[in-house]
């Protein structure tokens, strides 16, 4: 596999009195634009994809179809960054961190269109060198020809083989295929290795890599499902749609049917179905924001005559928390406080609290896929001290007698087990772990495969087709 010739201080050498900017030459197709602008985004100022892509689209004004492949290129890109990252470092013949990073984002949406897509490669690569003109460099557009045309030179079966082949051992080989990093890779393998099920490793990998269907729920007691409504296989409410618009159906029924994925779903539900609501009942979302476990707990606490508080640190995502309760016809009450000193302020206050922790939200790679790389280690450490906290307001915020759900949307081991060894630890005879598994299997439609000790669950994109929530409910003993 041959390189092209050129390095980045030539190519920078060729562009020095060039403006960054200007018109392109080749006419590029609007919705690669949109997805490179959206890279670059993501690259250059942590946005998030998720949120950026819908407003880009909009604004460009796409067809439903260049709307579609938008959404491929920016999210197919950088679920597959890593991997393809390996391609481009061999077929340019250097590493990528010697590439400009402008120029690496064209390499990585072109590598996609080659190696993922039924892109043909003179489309591709024309595409690509427009691009490469449009963020301002003309030797950088015959770079980026020169190692497209390489990639263009193999098929896709023949790059994994040569990527396998120069893997430095066996994490090094899942993680460049599958495009995560090695410390997420090993994380993942622990994860599932406390379950005795490290066997499912690359179906998780494979799974983190699948975008995840559109899944809805009817908010319980204030909407019916639609007559096309396909039941989730777990979560009661939830449900998908065949064809159609999902959000379409959100707008019409005024937030009464949400988009939200399965996992969600079945964590809010174990704490308010693990056992009956006795009217009167105060509820506490610790963390709310952005809302959508909060109006779940909030239809739930109006359908068993509870009432509930939602906290949120963040005003901006407070805002979100109000904006998902205004469906819900309950007086729910939004503060914006640090979770970790509402146990100080309002002790001994609630029957019930959701602690969804911040987390490194490595569950959720498929629905956000670059988070893979702005985590690292440091930020677990980080988390998990964050997590023992609001874990510990939330205890003294519990009423003796008392339910709590922690809940992450990671499977990490440290931000799951961890913190609740560690909480049982500090609280000794304090806190009662619950049979988490047996409360999820009592509400759920069908059985769920579960693996572990039954007193904390552990949900996975591969096994259940959901986030992958962790959800442990703890009891305050009565003194
Ligand atoms: C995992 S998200 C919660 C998701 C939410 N339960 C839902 O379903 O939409 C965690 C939230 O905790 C918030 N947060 C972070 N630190 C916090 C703190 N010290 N006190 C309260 N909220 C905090 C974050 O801003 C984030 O919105």
């Amino acid at each position: 596999m041959n390189a092209p010739q050129g390095d980045r201080s030539r190519d920078r050498r060729d562009d020095r009195n060039r403006p960054r900017s200007g018109p392109p030459q080749t006419r590029v197709q609007p919705a690669r634009q949109v997805a490179l602008d959206v890279l670059q985004a993501v690259r250059e100022s942590d946005a998030y994809a998720n949120l950026l892509l819908p407003t880009r689209i909009a604004r460009a004004g796409l067809s439903a179809a260049d709307a579609g492949l938008a959404t491929e290129l920016t999210y197919g890109t950088l679920r597959m960054q890593g991997y393809y990252d390996r391609v481009i470092a061999i077929a340019a013949g250097r590493t990528v961190d010697r590439i400009d990073p402008p120029l690496l984002d064209v390499l990585r949406l072109g590598a996609h269109q080659l190696l993922s897509m039924r892109v043909p490669s003179h489309a591709a690569v024309n595409e690509s060198v427009g691009l490469a003109r449009a963020v301002g460099s003309r030797s950088g557009s015959g770079f980026v020809n020169g190692v497209l045309r390489e990639i263009g030179r193999h098929t896709p079966d023949e790059w994994r083989d040569e990527v396998a082949a120069r893997a430095k051992n066996d994490d090094d080989r899942l993680s460049a295929l599958y495009s995560h990093p090695v410390w997420v890779v090993r994380a993942l393998r622990r994860s599932l290795d406390a379950e005795g099920r490290a066997d499912e490793l690359e179906q998780l990998l494979e799974a983190d890599n699948t975008a995840p269907r559109v899944n809805l729920i009817a908010l319980p007691g204030l909407v019916d499902k639609p007559d096309d409504a396909r039941d989730d296989r777990f979560s009661p409410p939830g449900f998908t749609v065949g064809g159609g618009d999902p959000f379409g159906i959100v707008e019409r029924t005024g937030g009464r049917i949400r988009v939200q994925d399965e996992g969600s779903q079945l964590a809010a539900l174990a704490l308010t179905r693990a056992e009956p609501v006795r009217p009167g009942e105060r509820w506490l979302d610790l963390c709310a924001g952005p809302g959508g476990k909060a109006a779940l707990l909030a239809a739930e606490a109006l359908a068993g005559g509870a009432t509930l508080v939602a906290n949120e640190l963040v005003p901006a995502r407070a805002d979100l928390v109000r904006r998902a309760l205004a469906p819900v016809p309950l007086e729910v009450p939004v503060w914006e406080q640090d979770g970790t000193v509402v146990g100080a302020e309002h002790p001994a206050e609630f029957d019930r609290i959701l602690l969804d922790a911040p987390c490194t939200g490595l569950g959720a790679l498929r629905r956000r896929p670059e988070a893979r790389w702005r985590k690292s280690p440091r930020d677990v450490a980080e988390l998990t001290a964050l997590q023992s906290a609001l874990l510990d307001s939330a205890i003294a915020a519990l009423k003796p007698g008392g339910l709590l759900a922690y809940v992450t949307c990671s499977p990490h081991l440290a931000e799951t087990r961890g913190v609740i060894a560690d909480a049982r630890e500090r609280h000794g005879a304090l806190l009662e772990p619950q049979a988490t598994a047996d409360a999820l299997q009592s509400l759920a439609v069908e059985r769920l495969d579960l693996a572990g000790d039954g007193e904390t669950v552990q949900l996975w994109p591969h096994r259940h087709l959901t986030d992958a929530m962790f959800i442990a409910l703890l009891r305050k003993r009565s003194a």
